[in-house]
C-alpha cells in the first residue's frame, strides 16, 4: 500500500473512532468500568493501562464468575471453600487433572520451587489440550483458572485481528503487558489453530506481522520470571503452526472418553437428578461409545425432556375435552407418574387423568 493512501486509511480510522466516541460518551465510560470491574476484583485496583490494555481487560475472566470445578479434593487456592462444597464438575479426566496441577497449577501458585531448587524444573510457557469437541478442552482451562486463582485472559482472535496497520501488534503487546502486570495469568486462546495456523504465502501482512510480535513476546517470558503460561486448546493441532508448537511443549491429548469415562461423566451430569432405582447407567455408559462429554450431556437434556414434552402433550389434547366438560383435572403427586419420569424436575409432576 502506498504510503499517502494509508496515512488516509488512518486518518479516517482516528476520525471515524473519535466520531464514535464523541456520540456515546456514557456508553464507553460504562465499559471502561466493567473492564476495570474484573480487574479490581482481583486486586489490580489502581493499574493505569493504556488503550490496547484495556482492550484486552475486557476478555479478563474473574476465577470467582468461572463455575467450573476439577474434584473437590483439593484446592490449591482456597481449601475450605472447596471442602465447604466438594462436588465435581468434570468426570473421567482424573489423570489429566493431576497432571494439569503438576505442570500449570504449582508452577504458577508456588514459582520459588520451579526456580531456584533445579534447571530441569523450569515452569512451562506454554500448554496445549487438543483432542476431538466437546471432550472438556475449555472446561478444563476454566478450571485451571478457577482453582489457581490466576488472571485468566480469555482472548478471542477477533480482539487481536485489526485490520488497521499497526494496531494488531499493539494489542497483542497489550495483551501480554496486562499479563504481566496482573500476574500470576493465563493467556487462554480457544482454537488456537484459527488464530495461530501454519504461515502461508497468502496470509494477510497484517496478521503474519501479529504472529510473529505473539511469538517474540512469548520468548520473551521463556527467559524471565513472569509467571505468565499461554494456554492454548484446538480441535486440529496439525494446523497449528510448527513454531507455535515448539512454544508448546506441554501437550494433552483430551480424547473420547472410554466406558469407565462415560459413566464418570453420566453419574456427574445425573447426580442431581431423581432416578427411577432400576435405571442401567452401566447399560448405557457401555451404549454410548463414540460420544462425547457434551454428546452425554445432550442425551440426557433430551431425556429430561421427554417427561415434560409427554405432559404438555396430554395437557394440548385434554385442553378440548376438558372445554366440554367431559374431562376433571386433578393435579396431584401420583407414584405411578414419579415412576415414569426417570428424570424429573419438581416444577413438572404435575399429572391430568381423565374419568
Ligand atoms: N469430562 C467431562 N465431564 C463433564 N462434562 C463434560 C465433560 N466433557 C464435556 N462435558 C460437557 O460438554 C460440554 C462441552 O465441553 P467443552 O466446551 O469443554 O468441550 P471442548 O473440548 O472444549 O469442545 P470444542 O473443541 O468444541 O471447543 C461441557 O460444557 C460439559 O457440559
Amino acid at each position: 500500500m502506498c504510503p499517502a493512501k494509508r496515512t488516509c486509511k488512518a486518518a479516517l480510522y482516528y476520525t471515524m473512532r473519535w466520531v464514535l466516541d464523541s456520540v456515546s460518551p456514557d456508553k464507553k465510560e460504562d465499559v471502561k468500568a466493567k473492564q476495570l470491574e474484573a480487574l479490581k476484583r482481583l486486586g489490580h485496583a489502581g493499574l493505569k493501562l493504556d488503550e490496547y490494555e484495556r482492550t484486552v481487560a475486557n476478555e479478563v475472566i474473574h476465577p470467582d464468575d468461572i463455575h467450573v470445578r476439577f474434584n473437590g479434593a483439593y484446592s490449591a487456592l482456597s481449601p475450605n471453600r472447596q471442602a465447604a462444597n466438594p462436588a465435581a464438575d468434570i468426570g473421567g479426566l482424573d489423570p489429566i487433572i493431576s497432571s494439569l496441577r503438576e505442570s500449570i497449577i504449582y508452577p504458577l501458585l508456588y514459582p520459588n520451587l520451579f526456580t531456584s531448587s533445579s534447571s530441569l524444573l523450569g515452569a512451562p510457557k506454554g500448554v496445549l489440550l487438543f483432542g476431538p469437541p466437546g471432550c472438556g478442552k475449555t472446561m478444563l482451562a476454566k478450571a485451571l483458572a478457577k482453582e489457581s486463582g490466576a488472571t485468566f485472559i480469555n482472548i478471542a482472535a477477533s480482539v487481536l485481528t485489526n485490520k488497521w496497520y499497526g494496531e494488531s501488534n499493539k494489542l497483542v503487546a497489550g495483551l501480554f503487558s496486562l499479563a504481566r502486570k496482573t500476574q500470576p495469568s493465563i493467556i487462554f486462546i480457544d482454537e488456537i489453530d484459527s488464530f495461530l495456523r501454519e504461515r502461508t504465502k497468502g496470509d494477510h501482512e497484517v496478521t503474519g506481522m501479529m504472529k510473529a510480535e505473539f511469538m517474540t513476546l512469548w520468548d520473551g517470558l521463556l527467559s524471565a520470571s513472569d509467571r505468565i503460561l499461554v494456554l492454548g486448546a484446538t480441535n486440529r493441532p496439525n494446523d497449528i503452526d510448527s513454531a507455535i508448537l515448539r512454544r508448546m511443549p506441554k501437550r494433552f491429548a483430551i480424547q473420547l472418553p472410554n466406558f469407565e469415562q462415560r459413566l464418570k461423566i453420566l453419574s456427574l451430569m445425573l447426580k442431581d437428578t431423581k432416578l427411577s432405582s432400576d435405571f442401567p447407567m452401566t447399560s448405557l455408559a457401555e451404549l454410548s461409545e463414540g460420544h462425547s462429554g457434551s454428546d452425554l450431556k445432550e442425551m440426557c437434556r433430551n431425556a429430561a425432556m421427554v417427561p415434560v414434552r409427554e405432559y404438555m402433550r396430554s395437557a394440548v389434547e385434554n385442553q378440548e375435552l376438558l372445554a366440554k366438560g367431559q374431562l376433571e383435572v386433578f393435579i396431584f403427586f401420583p407414584n405411578s407418574f414419579e415412576k415414569r419420569m426417570l428424570i424429573c424436575g419438581d416444577n413438572y409432576r404435575a399429572s391430568i387423568y381423565g374419568r
